[in-house]
């Protein structure tokens, strides 16, 4: 089994079915409308926000979201992983009642459990989500820079594509980058390319959330490739949502023959009905990737992380090491 990393997973959307419906017999709630024999049920990306917001409502205390974490974490060990980053919510967390504060100390206290048992490293990008709007973007972007926990490396913007501007958050990444943060953003994932190329130009994150659409145009991909951008890519989330017809009509090769640096994740796993796991399976069986590329994937994952030098030294040790 090959080495993984993974640098693009939502952590309210990696919760499994099981625990989602163990955390609403907690809080007395009816999951029927949103899990249907053990599995998510939505139907478009306005559908699956839906389900995910319900999930992601039942997650309210300091514990709940310490054992999300640790589930996520340690599943993700079990499954040949060796680095995690997770997008985290703070928006998310306000809903549920808890401060910003508390919720990122939980989640750091439920990988530091999936550490201690697995050693598996993690860190965390705290989001803001398109659709709560500008504003809140900002305040998770204040909240990423001052708030000090080691495990916190990065900002992104997730959410609905189809809402908002990228100019609208130059602002936000700018409070980020100044703290040192690293900076990654979803683009061309429900819009195509001119929104990879105005996230590339307005916002000049090392790394983009998805970025598969550039494939529609050669010269922004030619673009990704020469300036070592890299692409968080998830083709199982891609074609779940429909934003290719089926693993054959997925950019994931050309993209890396192009010389794009193509890593693979989960996104949102049950939703998708994947894993990071799945992931690679998918990149061997649809894809023609063979373990040593596959390694050459993991690679790339951690030289593009969000974490100090010396973890990244350890991190590529410890591959280096497996491969021998
Ligand atoms: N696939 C996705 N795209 C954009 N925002 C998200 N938030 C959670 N999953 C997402
Ligand atoms: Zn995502």
């Amino acid at each position: 089994m090959p080495l993984k990393a993974e640098l693009h997973c939502h952590i309210e959307g990696a919760a499994a079915p099981e625990l989602v419906i163990s955390q609403a017999r907690k809080y007395g709630k009816d999951t029927s409308p949103y899990i249907k024999d053990g599995a998510f049920v939505w139907h478009d990306f306005t559908s699956f926000l839906v389900a995910y917001d319900f999930a992601s409502d039942l997650f309210r205390t300091e514990e709940d979201y310490a054992r999300l974490a640790d589930h996520y974490l340690t599943s993700l060990a079990r499954d040949g992983a060796i680095y995690s980053e997770v997008f985290t919510s703070p928006d998310h967390a306000k809903k549920a009642g808890l401060s910003p504060k508390a919720y990122t100390d939980a989640l750091g206290e439920g990988m530091a459990r999936a550490k201690a048992k697995t050693g598996i490293e993690g860190r965390m990008i705290v989001t803001g989500v398109r659709h709560v709007g500008v504003e809140s973007i900002e305040q998770a972007a204040r909240f990423a820079a001052r708030c000090g926990h080691p495990l916190v490396t990065g900002f992104g913007v997730a959410g609905d594509e189809r809402i908002g501007d990228f100019e609208d958050y130059v602002r936000a990444f700018e409070i980020a980058r100044e703290a040192g943060l690293g900076i990654t953003i979803h683009a061309g994932e429900l819009m195509g390319w001119e929104s990879v190329k105005a996230a590339l130009d307005h916002i000049r994150p090392s790394r983009i959330g998805h970025g598969v659409r550039a494939i529609e145009n050669p010269d922004l991909v030619r673009r990704i490739a020469d300036e070592g951008v890299v692409l968080e890519c998830c083709p199982g989330s891609n074609i779940a949502l429909k934003v290719f017809d089926s693993f054959a009509d997925h950019p994931f090769p050309a993209l890396l023959a192009a010389g794009c640096k193509v890593t693979l994740s989960s996104d949102d796993p049950p939703y998708f009905w994947t894993s990071l796991k799945r992931e690679y399976d998918i990149a061997t069986e649809h894809f023609g990737i063979k373990d040593k590329a596959l390694v050459a994937i993991t690679r790339t994952a951690i030289e593009a992380a969000f974490v100090d030098r010396k973890t990244k030294a350890a991190l590529l040790a410890r591959l280096n090491g497996a491969g021998r």
